[in-house]
């Protein structure tokens, strides 16, 4: 069966930046279509976001009420790990996407199960799981929301060693006895810490000196400090020069490259993404098939004037929050042109541009301790050419600090642009820091004056007294 059908904006990929696009696009009263090749929802919902905070939730209430005193004692044994995978279940949702596909449908908007294709210009095909045939006309836009998957690199023999990518990591129904975890990224450190805490022996495989080499190098010393505490053994500084499972069963053999032998039950390759963007029909509209597309900051397309490219498959900022941000920002700036709006809002954070995404990126790594980071790095502030001060303090040192945990362990670094007197970022590890995150967020997208953060006084006693404690050591 072959349908033709128009609408105003297709969205390709239903994730939750193709959703958000389509809820802002409803706002705007544009009508839409929306496709999904697996399940609406997208990777944060199944194998990303929600599956693995939900593993690793038991672990840092754990790691933290040890280290309560009075409480401790209580919490001495390990986590039940059948009913830790049964909630990890439940917040995946089983592996069902009616939920999310009945949402999709109350907003309006028609939904397509099928793998769509751009077949030129503002088309969309889309061939359905029974042979069903589409094609959808857009009126004004296309957005590409397709994300990203885990890229695995070229190692020898790893095409047969059935490897971990994040998708088993966070949906295995078993603990395997001995866990490898190359990589030392968000995914390395998250996953080695959940695995960890259920059971396995990890071993982490990194290439480079330390852990998270994007965040402030402090914040790698902590989590390696606590994951080496919790049992796990972190190799810096090694390549994997080789991977062998047998016939595709028994343990996996590692060979690294100064020749030594790893063996292990299991082996997770958590090296990094690449752009969903192969099977989607890009070499019909000019442009490279499995390429990060490549947009300005309402998110069109570089050259396009009807094709957007929104969430990780832009590879401005691979997090889902930035991603339903950059849906939001592409959504109004599509249903402007749609609407001949004169002047799009294309000022540093104006309506229709994602300043965000480059000045005030929030991320919370949920490891114990966890990290929290926004804006730029002291190391990133300064490649920009900004003159900054990073100003540090010891957040065990605050009372609040001292209360939520006995000998508690973390920093927090606030880099300062001195000449404007603003926070540009702030980065945070310890227990307990995530939420103090949005506090960060507000103060660097807000540019709020150093003179007026001043008057911004903390609770006592909380973890928070640590920006009273940044500011006092800024001014001496
Ligand atoms: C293990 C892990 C943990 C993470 N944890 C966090 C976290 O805690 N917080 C956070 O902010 N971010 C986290 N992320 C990142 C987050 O998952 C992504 O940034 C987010 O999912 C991107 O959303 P998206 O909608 O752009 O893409 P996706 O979620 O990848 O969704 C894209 C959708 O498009 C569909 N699709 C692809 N091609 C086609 C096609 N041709 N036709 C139709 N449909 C198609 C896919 O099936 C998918 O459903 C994590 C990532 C990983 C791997
Ligand atoms: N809590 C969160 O917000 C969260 C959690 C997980 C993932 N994510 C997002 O998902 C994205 C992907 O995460 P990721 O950890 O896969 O990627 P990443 O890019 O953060 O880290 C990958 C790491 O693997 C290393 N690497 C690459 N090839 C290697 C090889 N052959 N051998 C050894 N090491 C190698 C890289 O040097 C890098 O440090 C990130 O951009 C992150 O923002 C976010």
């Amino acid at each position: 069966m072959t349908e033709a059908v128009e609408f105003d904006v297709v969205v390709l990929g239903a994730g939750p930046t193709g959703e958000n696009v389509v809820d802002r696009l409803r706002a705007a009263g544009l009508s839409t279509a929306v496709v999904e090749s697996e399940l609406a929802g997208g990777e944060c919902s199944y194998w990303a976001c929600m599956p693995s905070k939900a593993l690793l939730r038991p672990v840092t209430a754990r790691a933290e009420a040890r280290q309560v005193p009075g409480l401790r004692q209580a919490v001495q044994g390990p986590l039940d790990t059948d009913a830790v995978l049964a909630h990890r279940d439940e917040k995946a949702a089983h592996w069902k996407d009616d939920g999310q596909v009945g949402w999709l449908e109350s907003t309006g908007a028609r939904f397509y199960r099928g793998q769509g294709r751009l077949h030129g210009p503002k088309k969309v095909v889309v061939d359905g799981p029974e042979g069903e045939h589409h094609v959808l006309t857009a009126r004004y836009a296309v957005a590409v929301c397709t994300g990203s998957r885990a890229v695995l690199p070229d190692v020898p023999g790893l095409a047969g060693a059935k490897a971990w990518t994040s998708r088993e990591a966070t949906s295995s129904h078993t603990v395997p006895g001995r866990l490898i975890v190359v990589g030392g990224g968000v995914v390395g450190v998250e996953m080695a810490t959940a695995w960890q805490a259920l059971g396995s022996q990890v071993t982490m495989l990194i290439r480079s000196v330390g852990l998270l080499p994007k965040m402030e190098a402090f914040v790698g010393e902590h989590i390696a400090e606590a994951l080496t505490e919790a049992g796990a053994q972190i190799r810096t500084d090694v390549e994997v020069a080789s991977v062998e499972r047998t016939g595709g069963t028994g343990p996996v053999r590692v060979v690294l490259d100064s020749g030594e032998r790893i063996e292990a039950d299991e082996i997770l390759f958590a090296t990094g993404r690449a752009p969903r963007t192969e099977d989607i029909g890009l070499e019909t509209v000019g442009l490279e098939p499995g390429s990060w597309l490549t947009v300005d900051d309402t998110c069109r397309v570089e050259g396009s004037d009807w094709l957007y490219g929104v969430g990780d498959v832009n590879h401005r900022a691979l997090l889902t929050h930035q991603g339903k941000y950059q849906a939001r920002i592409a959504g109004a700036a599509i249903a402007a042109r749609a609407s001949q709006v004169p002047l799009l809002e294309t000022d540093r954070w104006g309506a229709h541009v994602a300043t965000a995404d480059v000045a005030g990126a929030p991320q919370v790594v949920f490891t114990h301790p966890e990290a929290a980071a926004v804006g730029l790095s002291l190391a990133e502030a300064e490649a920009a050419g900004h003159r900054v001060r990073a100003v540090d303090y010891e957040i065990g040192d605050v009372a609040g600090a001292g209360l939520f945990a006995d000998g508690y362990r973390g920093r927090a670094r606030m880099v300062v642009d001195l000449d404007r007197e603003i926070v540009l970022g702030v980065t945070f590890v310890g227990p307990g820091v995530t939420e103090l995150l949005h506090s960060a967020t507000v103060v660097v997208v807000g540019e709020v004056p150093l003179d007026r953060l001043w008057h911004a006084v903390p609770a006592y006693p909380t973890i928070s007294e640590v920006w009273l404690r940044l500011m006092e050591t800024y001014r001496g």
